[in-house]
């Protein structure tokens, strides 16, 4: 039997919707959320995936800005750049997209991003309070998860989660958001010796390696739900994820494809913090 689907096109549009309707009320309220992304030189990538993000935003009635520099800002230019932005008031959210170019230093730029508008979640303030269970924006990733896994009636509690990859953006955050829930979390990487002796072990399997088809069946236990964070090009150069979904489909109970699993809720989730924060900009006046 095929492993059942966790469609994160489907579950996305279901909290996109959501998020509209609040959007609706806040405008009632004469407020336009606002999000500004701030894109320094020309990634082909992160070009798609900024167009992506403000189609997004447009989508459902919110403000999108697209700060493009070029890849000789300055770090100095940066960070002035990201402190005129937390002194808009049009502007609830900043999302500086990553990798930045090597001559800038990622740590100082995301930590001037002021806490409020950080919808990412990835200053050091935002991340310790995550660490502490406080309210706090989650980064986009893991909370996109959290929520498939919530949609899909995933039980979490009790359950043993195994994260492959512990990048500061999607393995170290999602472990923590998943012991939250009461999982017993194991995390693995690169340095691991047998990967599949804990891969094997896994209720659920949180694969976040950067790596094409690297999680095959050997990695999966029957019946687990496989959680596929990858994004990546295969040697035809089609998106594949982390998982070898030909292989695991049939063992796992449920997985995510790529596309459309963890990718679409990343921007959902995105977009749920950018409104939060415009709601939480009324609350704090
Ligand atoms: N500060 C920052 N925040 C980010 O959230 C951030 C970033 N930098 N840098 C780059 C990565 C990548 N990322 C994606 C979001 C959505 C899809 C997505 O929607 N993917 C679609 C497919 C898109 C396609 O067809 O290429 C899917 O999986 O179905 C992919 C990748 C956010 N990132």
């Amino acid at each position: 039997m095929s492993s059942a689907i966790i469609n994160g096109k489907e579950i996305g549009q279901e909290i996109r919707n959501a998020v509209a309707e609040r959007v609706i009320r806040l405008k009632e309220r004469g407020l336009t959320p606002g999000l500004a992304v701030v894109l320094v030189g020309d990634n082909q990538a992160s070009a798609t995936y900024v167009r992506n993000k403000q189609k997004s935003c447009e989508a459902i009635g919110m403000f999108s800005e697209l700060i493009k520099l070029p890849a000789e800002t300055t770090q100095e230019e940066l960070l002035a750049q990201i402190q005129l932005l937390n002194q808009r008031e049009d502007i609830h959210g900043i999302l500086v997209q990553l990798p930045l170019p090597k001559h800038i230093d990622e740590d100082t730029v995301i930590a001037t991003i002021a806490v409020e508008k950080d919808v990412d979640g990835f200053s050091p303030v935002s991340v310790g309070k995550m660490m502490l269970g406080q309210d706090t924006f989650l980064p986009c990733t893991p909370f996109g998860v959290m929520k498939l896994l919530e949609y899909s009636g995933i039980d979490i509690a009790g359950k043993h989660a195994v994260i492959v990859g512990r990048s500061h953006i999607v393995g170290k955050p999602m472990g923590q958001l998943l012991l939250q829930k009461d999982a017993t979390v194991t995390y693995t990487h690169s340095k691991t010796p047998d990967l599949p002796s804990f891969t094997k072990q896994a209720d659920i399997l949180i694969a976040a390696v950067g790596r094409a088809n690297f999680i095959t069946k050997e990695h999966v236990k029957d019946g687990a739900v496989v959680i596929d964070v990858g994004i990546n090009r295969d040697e035809n150069n089609k998106l594949c994820g982390d998982v070898n979904f030909a292989e695991v489909d049939g063992i796992a109970s449920h997985i995510t494809p790529v596309p459309g699993g963890v990718g679409p809720m990343t921007i959902t989730m995105l977009l749920f913090n950018t409104v939060q924060a415009a709601e939480n900009s009324l609350q704090n006046k």
